[in-house]
């Protein structure tokens, strides 16, 4: 397949392929070390069958422009502002993964557990969903990296309607665990995702 593709196609194919398997076995691999094998099932990959179809939906377009509208796929300056989102997310999400330790889970947490803290230091001092908003710079950012307009657009409005919902979810129970405490917290720092307060 690689040698009817464009040598642009190529290479930025490749590094979608590279980020995707960096997210998911980087993702699978921090679970393990903060909560251990027995703990982690094959849900902490985070492949969900949503998440499929939006990745095939995403190289149909991808394979449709390049071969339709293959100028498209030349605007090296967008594709690389799409690679810098892509790393920044990364590395966002990854900070928060980190700084949170075991009390970032894949779960949302419904039960109070005693060895359940707040995290209000490190990155969770700028950001209060640093792991949802990493995740939402790097997938709209995969999409700008490959110059795909269409899924650009698409990234964007399913994965803000989603941390939408997610995070007053997220937040009726830590609520719940720390009361006050974290009303505080949540009054003093923003969220991370555009027009979620
Ligand atoms: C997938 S993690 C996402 C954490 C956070 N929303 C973020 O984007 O970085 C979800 C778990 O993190 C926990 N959590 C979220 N914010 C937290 C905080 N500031 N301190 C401690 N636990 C937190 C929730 O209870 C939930 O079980």
């Amino acid at each position: 397949m690689m040698e009817v593709l464009t040598p642009t196609a190529r290479i930025q194919l490749s590094e979608m392929f590279l980020a995707v398997f960096f997210f998911h076995s980087s993702e699978y691999l921090l679970a393990i070390t903060f909560h251990g094998r027995a703990n982690v099932t094959l849900g902490s990959l985070l492949i969900s069958q949503n998440y499929l179809i939006a990745m095939i939906f995403s190289l149909v377009e991808y394979l449709t422009e390049v071969r339709l509208f293959p100028q498209l796929k030349e605007h090296w300056w967008i594709s690389y502002f799409g690679l810098v989102m892509v790393v920044v997310g990364e590395i966002v999400r990854k900070m928060a993964i980190i700084t949170a330790g075991t009390a970032f889970n894949h779960m949302i947490r419904t039960r109070p557990d005693e060895h359940h803290k707040l995290v209000t230091h490190g990155i969770y001092r700028y950001i209060r969903h640093p792991g949802y908003s990493g995740f939402f710079i790097c997938s709209v950012g995969s999409q700008i990296m490959l110059c795909n307009p269409v899924s650009t657009i698409g990234f964007a409005m399913v994965v803000w309607r989603f941390f939408c919902q997610q995070i007053p979810y997220e937040e009726y129970f830590l609520r719940r665990f720390f009361g006050l405490q974290y009303d505080a917290y949540a009054r003093r720092v923003h969220s991370g995702v555009p027009f979620v307060r």
